[in-house]
């Protein structure tokens, strides 16, 4: 059992993400209080019957009142209107953190709101499933996982060690990079793969050869980890895209460029070519494997808690 770290944490937003941290929360005994609100009654209504929190509440104005943690979990698209609401009901000396998968936007639209003796600190943890809504969150989940900070210069560093110190509670490790350079490497590591999961089962989909039936017949294969990103929850992803744009739009001309080099490779029957690429790129799975990483990705973000199971 670890120390209390805050009298009070206020959640905003309660899905797969949100619920997870609720549950670490009261697992290691982080808080005295835990305040949840989300826009929905229904999703507020169900994680009241999940116990998630102390106190529920529809307004995030309500909930971040003499908090000394908050921590935003919504849509990216969304993260703006949720720190305009919670603007002048924050305390002075709280952290604000965030956990969207994008960040330079997050931060021009919640920075301008964020008042003088706030502390914002940008976040994101490498770590989810294809599932969300509160249903989907369970403990441990962080465990064994990045944490990306993406702090503003002039961030008051005993509030950093205080976030710090709690992700790395979670099992976390915590990393710092600025908003740019993250939102380029989350472009091709994470990013990416979602959309081009999205687009490949939507070709499918489309092809009159391909029917229903054959996609789960036939599923047992490769396509099958492509259908897992591509249940991700649409409204989480369609605000990743319109979020990180240019370093999205930057990767997919560059994915494109070697898609053709591969195409062409594969026409003319370069064979030592297409042989080399796949050479490399079984070598890169292999040094993930080795660097202790989980790539098994079914069960992406379980793994730790298998492990402890
Ligand atoms: N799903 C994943 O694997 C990961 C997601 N993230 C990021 O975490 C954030 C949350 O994602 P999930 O928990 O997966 O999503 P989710 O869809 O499971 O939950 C989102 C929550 O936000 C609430 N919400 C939506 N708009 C709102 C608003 N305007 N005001 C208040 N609440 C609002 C929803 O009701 C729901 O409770 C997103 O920014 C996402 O990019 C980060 C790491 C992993
Ligand atoms: O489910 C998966 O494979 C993921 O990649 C989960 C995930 C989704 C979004 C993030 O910003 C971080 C992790």
């Amino acid at each position: 059992m670890s120390s209390v770290q805050f009298d009070r944490i206020a959640l905003i937003g309660i899905g797969l993400i949100g619920s997870s941290i609720a549950y670490d929360i009261r697992r290691l005994g982080l808080a005295k209080e835990i305040v949840v609100s989300t826009r929905k009654a229904e999703t507020l209504k169900r994680a009241e019957e999940l116990g998630l929190g102390d106190r529920y509440t529809i307004s995030a104005a309500d909930a971040v009142e003499d908090a000394d943690l908050v921590i935003v979990s919504v849509p990216v698209g969304a993260s703006g209107s949720v720190a305009e609401e919670i603007s002048t009901h924050m305390k002075p000396g709280a952290i604000v953190t965030d956990v969207g998968s994008t960040k330079a936007s997050v931060i021009a639209q919640m920075q301008p709101h964020i008042p003088a003796g706030v502390h914002f600190i940008p976040g994101h943890p490498l770590a989810g499933t294809e599932k969300s809504g509160p249903d989907a969150g369970f403990p441990g989940l962080f465990e064994g996982r990045w944490c990306i900070f993406t702090p503003l210069p002039g961030t008051d560093e005993t509030a950093l060690k205080k976030l710090r110190h709690f992700w790395e509670t979670l099992g976390s490790r915590v990393d710092e990079m600025d908003a740019e350079h993250h939102d380029k490497v989350l472009a091709i590591v994470s990013h990416l793969p979602h959309i081009i999961a999205y687009n490949i089962v939507g070709t499918a989909d489309d092809l009159e050869t391909v029917t229903e039936s054959e996609v789960i017949k036939y599923s047992a294969s490769g396509f099958r980890d492509f259908t897992r990103l591509a249940a991700s929850d649409p409204t989480m992803w369609r605000d990743v895209c319109l979020h990180n744009r240019d370093a999205i739009l930057e990767m997919l001309a560059r994915f494109s460029e070697d898609l053709a080099s591969l195409q062409r490779a594969i026409r003319w029957g370069e064979g030592d070519k297409i042989f080399e690429l796949f050479t490399r790129t079984r070598a890169i799975r292999r040094s993930i494997i080795q660097a202790g990483q989980d790539v098994d990705a079914p069960d992406f973000g379980r793994h730790a808690l298998d492990k402890k199971n």
